[in-house]
């Protein structure tokens, strides 16, 4: 996975950007993934939860290999609105400083289950943080936050990379 990886310097741009197509592109590490984040947990999650965008590649690939279900945590204002109700939790500030809003279909999580969020990358947590929250406040169970680069100290609630920032 680490000779898949780049750090890129885009044009213009003031700092190196991370460029994780490589793994995606990769059919061993593709298939991979899902079975290595799902195994970084102990126990079966009902439902894998992942914010939008590339937790959507992600996602999927964990849940299959977990045998539960997936559910999209989509971004506010990214695209049109979504007619089903939402529930939402505030994220004061991402990785860049900004505040942003991460909501799911309400109707999609109940307190039967066992959900594991799971992303590409961890960087302050804020995400994990957040959607923590969320899925609490609809009376289920996180069971932590498996992610493919953790750059979180390890006191950042309980989320478990297969990669750390050092590594890359
Ligand atoms: O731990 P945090 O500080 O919350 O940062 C982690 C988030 O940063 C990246 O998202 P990005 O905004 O780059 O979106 P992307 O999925 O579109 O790449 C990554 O995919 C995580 O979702």
């Amino acid at each position: 996975m680490i000779a898949a990886f780049r750090w890129t310097d885009p044009p213009g741009g003031a700092v190196l950007v991370s460029d994780r197509s490589g793994w995606w592109r990769d059919p061993r590490i593709l298939d991979g993934l899902g079975p290595a984040l799902a195994g970084l947990f102990p126990g079966s999650p009902t439902v894998v939860v992942s914010p939008e965008v590339t937790g959507f590649l992600i996602g999927p690939l964990v849940a299959r290999a977990a045998g539960a279900g997936f559910v999209e945590a989509y971004r506010q204002g990214a695209r049109r609105p979504i007619a089903e109700p939402m529930t939402w939790v505030e994220i004061p500030a991402d990785h860049r400083g900004e505040p942003q809003h991460l909501g799911v279909r309400t109707h999609l999580i109940g307190t039967h289950d066992r959900v594991l969020i799971v992303d590409d990358w961890a960087s302050t947590g804020a995400q994990s943080r957040a959607l923590s929250t969320l899925i609490r406040s609809l009376g289920a169970t996180v069971i932590g936050t498996a992610v493919i680069v953790n750059e979180c100290p390890p006191s950042v609630d309980d989320i478990r990379g297969l990669l750390d920032g050092a590594d890359l």
